[in-house]
């Protein structure tokens, strides 16, 4: 279904130089596959998504979707970002309706579809509730609800629950897994969080930095729906974590300057990772 093959990218930089953030990633994402790309910050992972929603379309290799390029944003991808990206001034309905608006749904139509939709996320209750008076996750969830109401094939999510609690968070992986069982959506989730690429993915597509590129693929067998005790869990995210140190190490001596600092001298401590479910 995606097709991301030897794909680089470079950016010009202010200085006239070039800069290689991506260089020769490949990889296939199967039809109602759940995938993430996670690694640390600045390797790529939101440019990968980028490329694949068609925002930028300056790349060398090839991405092809059910084996046609891609052109532009479409309809058969919807992204979801970190920020919401509501409309302040529409309420739940009316954002979550506003793609069909556009379209030009009649209006009792997209008040029904959108209202199914806001079930599905369990936002009935607020449906009239403009942004500023929902809580962060109720945000996401309604940003969810209109990337779902455009019934896409494929949904793009950019660290979508990054800005929520971590209380608020674990809700929405199951809302979220609920909503995927549900629906067959194809979906690549870009995260630096490990336990939530874990919870969440068929497949964790763990990323090297500087350029970017794919260092290892993660198969999650786990049972669905994903049970946060599942040994097999706690299990891929330690290889993960073993996987990543020496990008953190990578990533840590750059932003500190300092090439005698060393990660490892520490060992891979939660403390580094913020805890077994902690980010990267
Ligand atoms: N428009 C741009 N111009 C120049 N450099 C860019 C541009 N966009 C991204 N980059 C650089 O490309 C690299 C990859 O950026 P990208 O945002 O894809 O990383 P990321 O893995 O998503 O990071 P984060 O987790 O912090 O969001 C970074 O070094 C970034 O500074």
């Amino acid at each position: 279904m995606i097709d991301i093959d030897r794909v680089s990218k470079e950016f010009n930089q202010r200085d006239g130089s070039s800069f290689l953030a991506l260089e020769s990633i490949s990889l296939s994402i199967k039809e109602g596959e759940f995938v993430s790309l996670l690694g640390p910050s600045g390797c790529g992972k939101s440019t990968v998504l980028n490329l694949v929603a068609g925002f930028d379309r300056s790349y060398q290799g090839a991405i092809k979707i059910n084996g046609g390029d891609i052109k532009a944003p479409g309809p058969d991808r919807v992204v979801v970002f970190q920020e919401h990206g509501l409309f302040p001034w529409l309420t739940v309905l009316e954002n979550v309706a506003f793609g069909l608006k556009q379209k030009g749904v009649g209006k009792k139509e997209r008040s029904e579809l959108a209202l199914e939709q806001i079930r599905a996320v369990h936002l009935s209750k607020f449906a009239d509730r403009y942004p500023h008076e929902l809580s962060g996750g109720m945000k996401q969830r309604a940003a969810i609800a209109r990337a779902l109401i455009m019934n896409p094939q494929i949904l793009l999510m950019d660290e979508p629950f990054a800005a929520l609690d971590e209380q608020t968070r674990l809700v929405l992986h199951q809302e979220l897994e609920d909503i995927w069982l549900r629906t067959g959506k194809t979906i690549l989730f870009i995260t630096h969080n490990i336990r939530e690429a874990v919870m969440l993915s068929d497949r964790v597509l763990v990323m090297s930095t500087r350029p970017g590129k794919i260092k290892k693929e993660f198969v999650v067998q786990a049972a669905r729906p994903r049970d946060s005790s599942d040994p097999l869990l706690h299990h891929v995210e330690k290889s993960i974590m073993e996987c990543l140190a020496d990008e953190l190490e990578k990533v840590v001596k750059e932003e500190m300057g300092d090439d005698t600092y060393s990660l490892k001298k520490n060992t891979v401590s939660d403390r580094n990772f913020g805890g077994m479910g902690g980010g990267i």
